[in-house]
């Protein structure tokens, strides 16, 4: 958050309806003449941070009950929205001068690791991480070295498939396999994101970024495996373009990333609204990419920031509006669960090895040439092991041979037959005794 420069909000942690932000606005300050507009906004949140916090205390309380429910097997979504220069790349990467400042990524990758020590638990970590400049994505990992312009980094498309799942066609994934490797990714992407000048902030980030962690997590003796996604989500600022006063290129992205806002926008009151029978996903690319993460089976927090001062007075209320819109979204979790696809294999060719036996059994089911003597001998063993065997489950398997079928239930039914004469036998000995 910027330095306030006049006390115009107050933020109350401790009522008990929940933690609030309200702004007191004198008539003198709305445009300098008196209207009918409201003096006060007074809007509830989750929690709210106000701009002496410490980044700890926001990944604590924001990110860590995502990143348990990331490491638990749910998908999960941190993303940072806000007028440009308001904080949002501070909160989600960090600030470079003190080692305090790191943001919600590095501060995620050491816990997730930190978690991920269990050595009775396996857990694999591969990572992404994709810009969107212009309506268009580009993968940050791809390239090894510094990309001198933007055309250096591969660029990704958008695929969907017959179950309408999105993918991403040439974002690659790194495995990192401890928070060293992470964090060198973390800092090859920032190195290749694309830092333009604006007279709004001389460090402003003109595009949206989705770092992406992917985990898949199986337990020893578990048939099962859970993978989830965590996207942290640093997105390209709002700024009105009469205010910011840019033109040429610096114009053109203004107004794709005030466009791909609105249609993010859109998706979120579609969200919010119970009845709506259609998201407006396809959009924006942005929308498309976070289609997964925004409804649905995702756990999703927003942090929003805002400038406290007069000047920016009316995008902090128009900010706060859209995250209450956020906040009532009810999103359902699932648990991403899948079977091992080692023990996949086992049962596949299992099932493959029992449709063929069927198969052979229907093509030689018309054979009619006699069973061989030593054939038949086989089988007699076959049957007598069979019916010794004390076990319930035991199966009698002769091949795929029809003929060799019907004789095993032959030679039952004689066995039978033999077992009933016997016991016959034994009973009329009894009664003559008695
Ligand atoms: N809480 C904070 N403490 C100290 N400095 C901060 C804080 N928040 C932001 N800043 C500083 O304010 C400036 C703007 O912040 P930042 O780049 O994070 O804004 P942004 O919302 O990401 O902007 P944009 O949308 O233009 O990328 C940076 O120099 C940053 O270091």
């Amino acid at each position: 958050m910027e330095p306030c420069r006049t006390p115009v909000y107050s933020v109350d942690n401790e009522d008990q309806a929940g933690a609030s932000l309200e702004f007191a606005v004198p008539r003198d300050i709305i445009n300098g003449f008196v209207d009918n507009r409201r003096e006060y906004y007074k809007f509830r949140f989750q929690n709210v941070f106000d701009q002496w916090v410490k980044q700890e205390d926001i990944f604590e309380k924001t990110a860590k009950p995502v990143i348990d429910s990331v490491l638990a097997g749910y998908n999960g979504t941190i993303f940072a929205y806000g007028q440009t220069g308001t904080g949002k790349t501070f909160t989600m990467t960090g600030g470079a001068e003190h080692y305090s400042d790191r943001g919600i990524i590095p501060r995620t990758l050491s816990y997730l690791y930190e978690c991920t020590e269990d050595r009775n638990v396996h857990f694999t970590t591969h990572i992404s991480y994709l810009e969107i400049y212009n309506e268009m994505g580009f993968d940050l990992l791809e390239s090894r070295n510094e990309a001198y312009r933007l055309d250096d980094l591969q660029k990704v498309t958008i695929m969907e498939d017959l179950d309408h799942n999105i993918h991403l066609k040439n974002l690659s994934l790194q495995l990192s396999i401890n928070e060293e490797e992470a964090l060198n990714l973390l800092f090859l992407g920032d190195i290749n994101r694309v830092i333009a000048k604006t007279p709004m902030n001389q460090a402003s980030t003109r595009s949206h970024c989705i770092f992406t962690i992917h985990i898949r997590k199986r337990e020893p003796g578990c048939a099962t495996m859970r993978h989830s996604k965590l996207h942290l989500v640093d997105l390209a600022g709002s700024e009105r373009v009469s205010k910011s006063g840019l033109s040429g290129q610096l114009l053109t992205e203004a107004k794709y990333i005030n466009r791909s806002l609105h249609y993010l926008e859109q998706v979120i009151i579609a969200l919010s609204e119970t009845d709506r029978p259609h998201i407006p996903y396809r959009n924006s690319l942005l929308t498309s990419v976070l289609r997964d993460s925004l409804g649905g089976n995702c756990m999703t927090t927003m942090i929003a920031t805002i400038a406290v001062d007069n000047g920016n007075l009316e995008e902090s209320i128009s900010t706060c509006r859209f995250s209450q819109r956020v906040a009532v979204i009810n999103n359902n979790p699932i648990l991403n669960e899948i079977l091992d696809p080692d023990l996949l294999i086992t049962h596949l060719k299992m099932e493959v090895q029992c449709l063929k036996e069927e198969l052979s059994l229907v093509k030689e089911g018309q054979r009619n040439d006699r069973l061989t003597v030593e054939e038949i001998e086989r089988l007699h063993e076959l049957v007598k092991i069979f019916l010794d065997d004390p076990d319930p489950e035991v199966a009698l398997s002769v091949g795929a041979d029809m003929r060799k079928i019907q004789y095993c239930f032959c030679w039952l039914k004689v066995m039978f037959y033999i077992v009933n004469i016997y016991m016959l036998i034994t009973l009329g000995y009894k009664i003559n005794f008695l």
